[in-house]
This record gives C-alpha cells, sequence and structure tokens, in this order.
C-alpha cells in the first residue's frame, strides 16, 4: 500500500482470444479449462490473490485481493487496484492460453483513469506512455489494428480516460455475447459521502462472522443490492478493517462493485458487461449508494449494427447524463472516440453541483 493511501483507480484489462471452429470442449469452454495453476500464476505475476471464486454455464468470476477477474470461454478481464502490476499479467496468460488450450489471442483492450497516487505505481504503470510501449511489446504481431489515446477533459488533468486496444481486425467477432451488440460500463467514483462510506468499515459485532458474510451484509445494508439485477447471484467480501468487494453473475452479464471508504481517498467503482442498454440505467443507483462529489463514465459498445437504431455515442451520452444528473451531479465534460475491433468508447465526467455541495 502507498504511503499516502489505498490507490482505488483499478487498471483494466480485457483479452479476447480465437476459440477453434471444430468443436469439441476446447471450443466449448475455452479458457475457461485453464489450469488453476496458470490463473495462480497470472495473478501472482500481478501481486494479488483471490479471495472468492464462483461461475455459472457462462464465465468464472473471481474476488481478489485487489478487485476481480472473470474469465469466459474466449474473454479473459482482469481489474485490479492498489499497486499491482496487471500488465504483467498479459505475457502469462498468452503463453498458457497458447501452451495449455492452442488459443491465440485476438484482441487486447487495457483502460484505466488518473491514479490518484501516480507516484506510487511500479513500472509500466507510473506513464500510460510506458504501458502502451509495454502492450505494444507484449502482444503478437498479427494484431496489428492498434491505438491508444488519453481521453481527457478540457481543463481537468485529474480526471483522464486511458484508453489501449490492438485487434487482429477492425470487425466485432463476438463469441461470449452471441454478437448482440453489448456495453461495458465502468463507473468511477471519488469523494465518497462519508456516512454512506462508513458502511464499509467493520463493526465489533462483524468479529462473529466471516468476511463473506460481512460483504453480504455490506451489499444489502448499502443498497447495492438494488443496483443489479434481482435474478444475479451476488459474492460479497469485506475487508479488514474496511473495504469492500462484490461480483454478481447474470447470465453472460457480470457486474462488479469495488469500495475504498477511507476519508481523504474514498473511491468507489461499479463495473457491468455483457450487458444491454438497460445498464445504463443502472449508473444512477449505483451512484445514489455513494453520493460522490466526482464521477466519470466509460461506456464501450460494438458498433457492429448499421441501422438507422443503431446507438450512437450521442445518445449514450444522454442516457448517461439522465441517470447521473438527477443525483445533483453536472456533466462537466464528454467525449467519444472508435477504436480498432469496431468499438467505441464514450467518456463523461460529472461534478457535484454548488446546490448540492452544501446540502450535504
Ligand atoms: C480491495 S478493496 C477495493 C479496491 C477497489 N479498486 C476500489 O474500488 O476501491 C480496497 C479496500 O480494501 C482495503 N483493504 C484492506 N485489506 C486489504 C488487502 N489485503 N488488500 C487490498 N485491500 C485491502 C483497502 O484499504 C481499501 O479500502
Amino acid at each position: 500500500m502507498a504511503s499516502s493511501g489505498f490507490e482505488g483507480y483499478e487498471k483494466r484489462l480485457e483479452l479476447v482470444f480465437s476459440l477453434p471452429r471444430c468443436g469439441g470442449a476446447r471450443a466449448q469452454h475455452g479458457l475457461r479449462l485453464l489450469p488453476v495453476g496458470a490463473l495462480r500464476e497470472a495473478l501472482e505475476a500481478v501481486q494479488c490473490t483471490v479471495v472468492s471464486a464462483a461461475g455459472n454455464a457462462a464465465f468464472d468470476a473471481y474476488v481478489l485481493s485487489e478487485s476481480s477477474l472473470f474469465v469466459y470461454p474466449s474473454r479473459a478481464i482482469l481489474k485490479t487496484c492498489g499497486a499491482t502490476r496487471l500488465l504483467r499479467a498479459v505475457p502469462v496468460l498468452l503463453r498458457a492460453a497458447g501452451d495449455e488450450l492452442g488459443l491465440a489471442l485476438r484482441s487486447c483492450r487495457y483502460s484505466r483513469g488518473s491514479f490518484l497516487f501516480p507516484e506510487a505505481q511500479p513500472f509500466p504503470h507510473a506513464d500510460f506512455a510506458d504501458e502502451v510501449r509495454y502492450l505494444d511489446g507484449a502482444v503478437p504481431s498479427g494484431l496489428r489494428f492498434r491505438r491508444s489515446s488519453v481521453m481527457m477533459p478540457p481543463d481537468d488533468c485529474r480526471h483522464r480516460w486511458h484508453v489501449y486496444t490492438a485487434s487482429t481486425s477492425d470487425d466485432d467477432d463476438d463469441h461470449d455475447f452471441n454478437g448482440v451488440t453489448h456495453f461495458t460500463v465502468e463507473v468511477c467514483m471519488t469523494e465518497l459521502d462519508r456516512t454512506l462510506a462508513r458502511r464499509f468499515f467493520l463493526t465489533p459485532r462483524d468479529a462473529l462472522r466471516t468476511s463473506h458474510a460481512t460483504g453480504d451484509a455490506m451489499t444489502a445494508a448499502s443498497g447495492l443490492g438494488g443496483v443489479i439485477n434481482p435474478r444475479s447471484v451476488v459474492f460479497g467480501y469485506a475487508f479488514a478493517p474496511c473495504g469492500y468487494s462484490m461480483n454478481a453473475l447474470d447470465g453472460a452479464c457480470y457486474a462488479t462493485v469495488h469500495v475504498t471508504p477511507e476519508d481523504g481517498h474514498s473511491y468507489a467503482s461499479y463495473e457491468r458487461g455483457g450487458a444491454d442498454a438497460g445498464a445504463l440505467a443502472s449508473i444512477g443507483k449505483a451512484v445514489a449508494v455513494f453520493r460522490p462529489a466526482t464521477v466519470s463514465v466509460s461506456v464501450c459498445y460494438g458498433t457492429k449494427e448499421r441501422t438507422p437504431q443503431a446507438i450512437d455515442a450521442a445518445w449514450v451520452w444522454s442516457a448517461v447524463a439522465d441517470a447521473v444528473e438527477p443525483l445533483g451531479l453536472a456533466c462537466r465534460s464528454r467525449a467519444a472516440e472508435a477504436f480498432p475491433g469496431a468499438m467505441t468508447v464514450t467518456y463523461q465526467t460529472f461534478t457535484r453541483t454548488p446546490a448540492r455541495l452544501h446540502s450535504t
């Protein structure tokens, strides 16, 4: 942990592999057949550990000591916070997927916000240019469609969104979500309401419960249970003396929430993946749980549909603003960019409006 405080802002990596077309177990289960030892080796390189594991018919979900890992047949999503070395997992996972399963990488996406404590980040994470160089060297040369970008609000260097993508093609070819347009929503919140953040500290009576039971109690008491789809299966975990992580599984969709409640560097994140456009409305419910002073929202979606009804960035911006602004937050900036793999990334920042500032 940094002497200055815990870095809540996560680094997020998504690797997508081509599945064999010939059928069989490898085509059906793909990365889910990776030996436990291979995942352990990848997490050791990152410097985090598994604290709980679950799975359903579509994917496996792990709560980590620093955030979460999701493994679909063709897709691995690894999200880690603190001073973890996330990108060190890339060569380990590529080697294991190739050697153990014969799977080749089809696309890579890396994203993160601006760290609260950049000086505490290990190489290559202290500098986005180093991260891009590291990724360029780690992904196979066949991923020749590459792009990196820092999406930045004007006059605000604290809330930048860093995105790197590399892909074998410019098309979106999706196995895990049946080719349907799906959204990945990432919400980063800072300066949480102090009273609400206190719900994520252990109390004396938690000494009698497991970290999982306390995590589940925090899910219920905080209102987070109402943010996710009620049919989801939810796994909460409470850290000592404070901190919370949760994964929720709902068919092929996941939701994940992580909370760093310490005053002075409080942070919470809400992410929903594999979801339809309805996921955008849930952003407001997540923000209401924490009442943060600043919120940034990134939405990544495929642009496969070329119909007149196809989703465009203006529609996403508006849906996100409709979810967040009624909570007393005003949109300060917005951006959208297209990336290889036929996806669009939108990014918006919001800050608490002065009226709200005085009322809390
Ligand atoms: C892992 S959790 C969630 C991190 C997440 N990225 C977030 O949104 O804040 C981090 C919180 O748990 C606390 N914590 C306590 N023990 C920890 C441990 N062994 N590893 C990581 N975090 C721990 C940290 O101080 C922090 O409040």
